[in-house]
């Protein structure tokens, strides 16, 4: 027996389910535009809970109010969203509503929000998961009979005190019948699913999820979709199934991933536009003409090119033009390019903390959570073809700029466009975590270090300026070969110089470089870091390659680090990532093992200790081969490392408008996991091996 609580009319033919629509539609099944038409269909939210002991049933009768349809009757609600209908799950025939969607009229579609306690012992929640299981499986029934749904969310309630953690059962029911809504409406997922501790953060969690899932059903209503990108949501394939493929599709910006060519050469069809003219990085020479575009003044920033004479800005070609090559290769690779010469990407490391498998390294060094991260870059060109680099063939090269500017505020907004519309992108995929995906909704962090050179951009402190007043921090890499613009820098929240090699022949070979002065260009940027190292928060990243760099250059790396004496020295292994450039010939070969990395890291140290320089090996992330040697400035009174980056201190420096060093804006001491010898994994995160299954050493209460 089927029992409404709010009972509406339109039920009554709930039976009425049009098998010829469904046969149709499994063809396309996430034809939204299909399934349904903006202007005269309405969506019926339907909230389903079960509760032994009450307190879900309260948040259900709660929920239904708060959500968008119950509102109707103010202009700002669409009026083709419908009032709520609660149900009870035990009083509910489950066949009525989880093997056919509820249908009065064909013009009303149904959404279902499901809120769910999770019991270790016998209860109507088996009987439920059950149904959803047999289901799924009966051979007689479409195995996705709900795929005519508009889409679906869960909450999960639990008990920490409990069952502290995921792997001992917290909301283990609530992500089961998350899994199975997944397969049987054909991954329309629409929100991801929510969990709370009923003892402690349920309200907070709630409220969070219950804002994300009024917006989709907001945006369902308006015709568009379950969103971009995910068609309905993540995929049936439940989480642990995804391919690693698919993550390191998505690179993550530092990790240097060694890639191997799948398919044609890209480089053969792509130009290399070097040798051009540049601008010069001043703001005071900013002219920015919207229409005509920016006016470059030409001045040759390598010591062997002629300047050029100001061209009228509507002769200057774009870098990356729309119908180019090169730009079909990057959005291919996942990019979005902002404007001519800009782009933004998700990070693998970005996915892997939406769905709590961990962060980066810059969360266990730097406190730097990889979901608030977004990773950037105003400038696709660079002026190396390194030989690891994973976009080599793809990305413009020059040693100079001499295409059209877009003005830095077109590239901010263009870029947090993107970045947000990927994460959106995530909200079905399975294993996203409710709270992280809300939190994901204000980026934080900037990784200026994508593809190509950032400061290579002749606004780049106007464009870290427009970061900084939203309160985003930013990492900034450069590849050592731009000295005046390296001088004219401006504050950023952590300066990265990439050391590639310890001495020119092998800069040589691994770097390519274009500029013929290389290694002078090199050398000054060192020096330019000295000087700034009271003023700027500097780091040599060494990317480690077998057969190139690590080999017998130890001591070179070591004069290096006294020559710039930066505060910090990052080191990681080159990343495999399942392709290689066949130009470069890299292989897994190339790749060294985590304890390669760890014995350089030590000689390094050992060769640093002899110089009585002070610096020491603070902290790991063995996961993505990474560890951080740190001057011992970074160490408190207690003598404990404080690697970790104090935000809010760093923004009231900045705003101050006084003078600051990097240590008024060091933060707590390093998390004791993440110390040297450690290991660097948050234990709050879950750990999961290549394939997406969990490692059993697994997690702690979060
Ligand atoms: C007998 C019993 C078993 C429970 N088993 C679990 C469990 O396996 N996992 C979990 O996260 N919470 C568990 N809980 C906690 C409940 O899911 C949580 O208190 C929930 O908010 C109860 O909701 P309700 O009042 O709507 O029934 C259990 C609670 C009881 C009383
Ligand atoms: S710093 Fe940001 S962009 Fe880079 S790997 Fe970490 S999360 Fe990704």
């Amino acid at each position: 027996m089927c029992t409404i609580l709010e009972k509406d009319s339109e039920f009554a033919e709930q039976g009425d389910v049009s098998t010829a629509r469904c046969g149709k539609e499994s063809s396309n099944p996430n034809s939204f535009a299909q399934l349904y038409n903006h202007t005269t269909d309405q969506l019926q939210p339907h909230v389903f809970f079960a509760s032994l002991t009450g307190t879900t049933e309260k948040i259900a009768q709660d929920l239904v109010q708060k959500l968008p349809g119950w509102e109707q009757n103010r202009p700002s609600v669409p009026s083709h969203i419908r009032k709520p209908i609660l149900h009870d799950l035990s009083y509910t025939e489950l066949d009525d509503y989880f093997i056919n969607p509820p249908r009065s009229d064909s013009n009303v579609h149904a959404f279902y929000i499901i809120l769910l306690p999770t019991y270790n012992i016998d209860t109507i929640l088996d009987n439920f998961v059950e149904h959803l299981k047999e289901t799924h499986h009966d051979f007689r029934i479409d195995n996705a009979p709900l795929r005519n749904i508009l889409g679906y969310s869960i909450f999960g309630f639990g008990d920490k005190e409990g069952w502290p953690t995921e792997e001992e059962g917290f909301c283990s029911q609530a992500r089961e019948v998350d899994k199975w809504m997944a397969k049987l409406t054909a991954r329309k997922r629409a929100y991801p699913l929510g969990v709370g501790d009923s003892k402690s953060d349920a309200n907070v969690r709630l409220e969070e999820w219950r804002e994300g899932v009024s917006a989709v059903i907001r945006e369902i209503a308006a015709g568009n979709g379950l969103g971009e990108g995910v068609p309905g949501s993540g995929a049936a394939v439940e989480s642990d199934e995804e391919s690693e493929d698919d993550l390191s599709a998505t690179e993550e910006d530092d990790t240097v991933p060694v890639k191997l060519a799948k398919k044609k050469k890209a480089g053969s069809t792509l130009s290399d536009l070097e040798d051009l003219g540049r601008m010069i990085n001043k703001g005071s020479e900013r002219d920015i003409e919207k229409q005509s575009g920016p006016i470059p003044p030409a001045v040759d920033f390598t010591t062997y090119k002629k300047s050029l004479k100001p061209k009228d800005p509507a002769a200057l070609k774009e870098m990356v033009p729309k119908e180019s090559p090169t730009y079909n290769a990057l959005t291919k690779q996942g990019y979005t390019i902002v404007g001519s010469h800009s782009g933004v990407k998700i990070c693998r490391w970005t996915k892997s903390a939406l769905r709590g498998r961990g962060s980066c390294y810059k969360f266990s060094f730097y406190g730097i959570k990889s979901h608030l991260c977004m990773e950037t870059t105003p400038s696709l060109s660079c002026s190396n073809k390194c030989v690891f680099c994973w976009r080599h063939g793809t990305n413009p090269v020059g040693t100079t700029w001499r295409w059209r500017v877009d003005p830095p505020e077109e590239i901010f907004q263009g870029v947090t466009d993107g970045h947000y519309r990927k994460i959106k992108m995530m909200k079905g995929v399975p294993g996203v975590r409710a709270e992280r995906f809300a939190e994901a909704m204000r980026i934080r962090h900037c990784a200026l270090s994508l593809v190509g050179e950032p400061i290579f951009y002749p606004y780049i402190n106007e464009f870290t300026d427009l970061l900084h007043k939203q309160h985003i921090s930013s990492f900034l890499v450069c590849n050592a070969q731009h000295p005046d613009q390296l001088e004219a820098l401006q504050h950023v929240t952590q300066l990265y110089v990439s050391i590639d090699a310890s001495n020119k022949e092998s800069l040589r070979k691994i770097d390519r470089p274009l500029h013929r002065d290389y290694w002078e260009r090199f050398q000054r940027c060192l020096d330019i870091l000295r000087e700034k190292r009271f003023i700027q928060r500097t780091v040599f990243r060494l990317t480690l390659v077998k057969g190139f760099n690590i080999e017998d250059e130890v001591e070179g790396y070591a004069d290096l680090v006294q020559r710039g004496l930066p505060c910090f020295v990052e080191v990681k292994g080159v990343t495999y990532c399942g392709t290689t450039t066949s130009s470069a010939g890299l292989s897994m070969q190339n790749v060294p093992f985590y304890e390669e990395v760890s014995a350089f890291v030590v000689a390094l140290n050992a060769a640093l200790q002899r110089r009585g320089l002070d610096y020491g090996i603070a902290a790991e992330h063995a996961h993505s081969c990474c560890v951080l040697i740190a001057s011992t400035r970074f160490r408190n009174s207690e003598g404990q490392w404080c690697t970790l980056i104090d935000y809010d201190a760093f923004f009231k420096c900045l705003e101050s408008g006084k003078e600051f060093t990097p240590e008024d804006y060091m933060g707590t001491p390093t998390p004791e996991w993440a110390l040297w010898g450690n290991g660097g994994f948050d234990p709050r995160d879950e750990r999961v091996d290549r394939k997406g299954r969990k490692k059993v050493e697994a997690s702690v209460d979060e």
